[in-house]
C-alpha cells in the first residue's frame, strides 16, 4: 500500500480559502530519524498544511505524501501516522482509558494497548479519571496517547507543547527525541521557536503560507552573529567611515541608532574616533535564535523595501524561493515603521541615499553579516 519509508513529502501545497491564501506553494520533506519543527507565527498556515497532509482539507494545488502515498491511500492510516491536530474533543464523562479503548477498537488494536500508551505518556495513575476533569496539559498527554495507539511510524503533532508546564515540555522533548532516534518520523508544529528549539533537529519555517527557511536548525544557529548598536553624533559620517574601513553590514534602527555586524565594539569606537564622530552609546548585542525567527517570519527587523529574504535560499542545497515571493506585500505596520524617521534621526549628508550605506547585505533580513 505504501513504501514504508517514513518520509513525509510536501510538494507545492497550496490552499486558498476564498480570498485568503492560507498556504502558498509550500514544499519540504521530513525524513525519519529526526524531529522536524514546523514553525511559523499565528495564521502562518501550519494547521492548514497539516490538515491537507492528513487528508482533512483538500488542497487547491500540490500534494502531501506520507510513505509515498496520499493519506487516503495508506490502508489503515492509524497504524502508519499518529496525529494530534488540536486539543481533542474528548467525551468529558468518559475516562481516559475508555476513550483510548474506543479509538483502539476503531483502528484494530487490542484494549491492552490503552494501558500501554497511558503509561508511555505518564498518565497511568490517571487512567480512571474522566477526561473532562483533566488539565490542559493532561489533555495534551491524552491526545498524544491516542496518537500512539497504533504504534505509528510517523507522528504529526500540532502545537503539542501547548498547555504543558516546563516539566511536561522537558518530558515531551525526551519522548519525541527517543521516538525519532528509534528511526521514526516526528513532525511538530509550534508558533514559538523557543518552545521547541531544544527538541527539533530540522526546521521548516513558514510565514504567510510560504517557506522562509528549510533546513537543519544548526545551520540557522551558525548564521547568528552578534552586532554592535551605536548611537553616534553623526550617523552619515560614521557610516561613511565604517564603509571606508570595509564594514558593510550596517543597519539603521528605528530608534536612531545604527547596528553594525561583523565587528566588535572597539573597532566601531576606533573608527568613530578616527572620523571625529562622538559616540553617545555603544552596546554589543548577542544575536539569538528567537530574533532570527522574528526576522524570518514578520520582517520587523528587516531593511526597508526588502524584508525577510529567506536565508535558506542563500545556501546551496535548499529549495528555490516560492513563486510570487517577491510580490508578497509587507506585513501590516511595516510601512509605518519606516516611513517616518525615528525621533532623533539625523539627516544623512548629500549623496548618502545614492550610495547605499547599508551595503550589499542590507535587505537580507538583517541576517548574518547583514545584522
Ligand atoms: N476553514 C477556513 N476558512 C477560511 N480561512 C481559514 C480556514 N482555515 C484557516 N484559515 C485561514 O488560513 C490562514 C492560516 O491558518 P492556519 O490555522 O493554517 O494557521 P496556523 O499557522 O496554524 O496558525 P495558529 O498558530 O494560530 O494555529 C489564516 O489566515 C486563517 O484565518
Amino acid at each position: 500500500m505504501h513504501d514504508g519509508s517514513g518520509r513525509i513529502v510536501v510538494q507545492n501545497l497550496t490552499k486558498q480559502f476564498g480570498p485568503v491564501a492560507a498556504v502558498q506553494n509550500l514544499s519540504f520533506t521530513v525524513e525519519p530519524g529526526s524531529v522536524t519543527g514546523f514553525l511559523g507565527p499565528n495564521g502562518a498556515g501550519k494547521t492548514t498544511t497539516l490538515r491537507m497532509l492528513l487528508g482533512l482539507v483538500t488542497p487547491t494545488a500540490g500534494i502531501g505524501l506520507i510513505n509515498g502515498r496520499p493519506f487516503g491511500q495508506l490502508g489503515n492510516p492509524g497504524r502508519v501516522v499518529g496525529a494530534v491536530l488540536e486539543a481533542q474533543g474528548f467525551h468529558p464523562k468518559r475516562t481516559a482509558r475508555d476513550h483510548l479503548r474506543v479509538y483502539a477498537a476503531a483502528i484494530g488494536v487490542p484494549d491492552s494497548r490503552a494501558d500501554q500508551v497511558l503509561g508511555l505518556v505518564g498518565l497511568a495513575a490517571a487512567g480512571d479519571r474522566k477526561a473532562g476533569g483533566y488539565s490542559l496539559g493532561m489533555k495534551q498527554r491524552l491526545a498524544l496517547a491516542t496518537a500512539l495507539l497504533g504504534d505509528p511510524q510517523i507522528l504529526v503533532l500540532d502545537e503539542p507543547a501547548n498547555g504543558l508546564d516546563p516539566e511536561g515540555i522537558a518530558w515531551l522533548r525526551t519522548f519525541l527525541q527517543s521516538y525519532a532516534r528509534s528511526g521514526r518520523t516526528v513532525l511538530i508544529s509550534s508558533h514559538l521557536l523557543a518552545e521547541v528549539e531544544q527538541t527539533v533537529d530540522q526546521v521548516v519555517i513558514i510565514s504567510r503560507g510560504q517557506t522562509m527557511y528549510y533546513g537543519p536548525l544548526d545551520h540557522l544557529r551558525s548564521r547568528q552573529q552578534g552586532r554592535v548598536l551605536v548611537q553616534p553624533s553623526d550617523v552619515g559620517a560614521l557610516v561613511g567611515a565604517l564603509r571606508e574601513d570595509g564594514v558593510t553590514a550596517i543597519e539603521q534602527l528605528p530608534d536612531g541608532r545604527i547596528a553594525v555586524g561583523g565587528v566588535d565594539a572597539k573597532q566601531v569606537a576606533d573608527t568613530a574616533l578616527k572620523a571625529g564622530v562622538s559616540i553617545y552609546g555603544l552596546q554589543e548585542e548577542k544575536a539569538d535564535l528567537e530574533r532570527l525567527f522574528f526576522q524570518l517570519t514578520n520582517g520587523q527587523y528587516a531593511a526597508p523595501g526588502q524584508y525577510a529574504q529567506p536565508v535558506a535560499y542563500q545556501q546551496p542545497g535548499y529549495q528555490a524561493p516560492p513563486q510570487g515571493y517577491q510580490q508578497q506585500p509587507p506585513p501590516p505596520g511595516y510601512q509605518q515603521q519606516y516611513q517616518q524617521p525615528p525621533p532623533g534621526y539625523q539627516q544623512p549628508p548629500p549623496g548618502y541615499q545614492q550610495d547605499n550605506p547599508y551595503g550589499p547585505q542590507h535587505g537580507q533580513g538583517g541576517l548574518g553579516g547583514g545584522a
